[in-house]
């Protein structure tokens, strides 16, 4: 019996990244939330503490920030190609580089004046390697809310059920989803916009029998909105509304006092492709 390296990588996480345009009076601000992880021929490290190919991830911090300012920022997408190719490129030991970015997004109030998104936040990841590289687009805390034209009955009943089947009730969640794209040019700010819309108008358009069928018809419609995309990973928390019984009040409730429950919640996760995908060049992950 021998005792070995498994897979390993490492790198900076969340390096925080604010980065003001001075475009004279008026000013635009990008704020992110960079992590690199590199791997490849780095197990001497591991195994003697050989760090000759061991690239400080100090160093990694400073080149997000040395780029911001060579370069500029653009969209997180571009911003992670870069820095993904460029510790491919440079370091020869490094056989993949990932660069998972957060965009935390920011209102115009004046010129120089700016107010915090409170909802959802976007996030890009790139991974490149020799051959190519691979880009993943995606959105996470966006929380959404259908006050009805959403049903559930039909299910499974054991000796342990007692949920009753209702025909009107509120659907509500907060999507994490990520999206492949197919090739690594794109408008990424347009695409992303498109994507984040699809996902918003299937949600409110689909009549739901189900969170699970609220996820395909959500998966499906941004693929077929958005043909750079070729597939999509979504978890849907299933944010439970309960309905108050009020009757010990002689009140009715009628679908309109509900305890908003926080946890438990079911978890409704799943992939939605193109059957003619290209496979992924490495796995990624929700
Ligand atoms: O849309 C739903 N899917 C389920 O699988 C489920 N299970 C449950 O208790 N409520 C719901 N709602």
């Amino acid at each position: 019996m021998a005792i070995v390296l498994g897979p390993h990588r490492y790198g900076k996480a969340e390096t925080r990244l604010v980065r003001v345009t001075r475009d004279g009076e008026t000013h635009t601000l990008t704020d992110l939330n960079v992590s690199i992880a590199l791997s490849g021929d780095l197990a001497a490290t591991h195994l003697t503490g050989d760090n000759s190919g061991v690239l400080p991830t100090d160093t990694m911090k400073n080149t997000v920030y040395a780029f911001a300012k060579k370069h500029g920022v653009g969209e997180p997408e571009e911003f992670a190609l870069l820095l993904a190719r460029h510790f491919l490129k440079t370091q020869g030991q490094v056989r993949a580089a990932r660069v998972a970015i957060e965009a935390y997004g920011w209102d115009r109030l004046g010129p120089h004046s700016f107010r915090r998104q409170g909802g959802w936040t976007r996030v890009a990841e790139v991974v490149a390697m020799a051959e190519r590289a691979q880009v993943v687009s995606g959105v996470t805390g966006l929380t959404l809310l259908n006050s009805t034209a959403s049903e559930f009955h039909g299910f499974v009943r054991d000796r342990y059920t007692t949920l009753p089947e209702t025909t009107d009730r509120i659907l509500a969640t907060a999507v994490d989803a990520r999206w492949r794209h197919l090739g690594t040019e794109a408008d990424w700010a347009a695409s992303f916009d498109g994507a984040l819309h699809a996902l918003t108008n299937a949600f409110v358009n689909t009549y739901s029998l189900s969170l699970q069928q609220t996820l395909f018809a959500m998966g499906s419609y941004a693929l077929h909105e958005r043909p750079e995309i070729a597939e999509i990973r979504l978890a849907l928390p299933n944010k439970h509304h309960y309905l108050v019984d009020l009757s010990v009040f002689d009140l009715t409730n009628d679908n309109e006092v509900f305890i908003a429950g926080d946890r438990p919640y079911g978890l409704i996760e799943g992939t939605v492709t193109r059957d003619d995908a290209p496979p992924a060049l490495t796995e990624w992950y929700l």
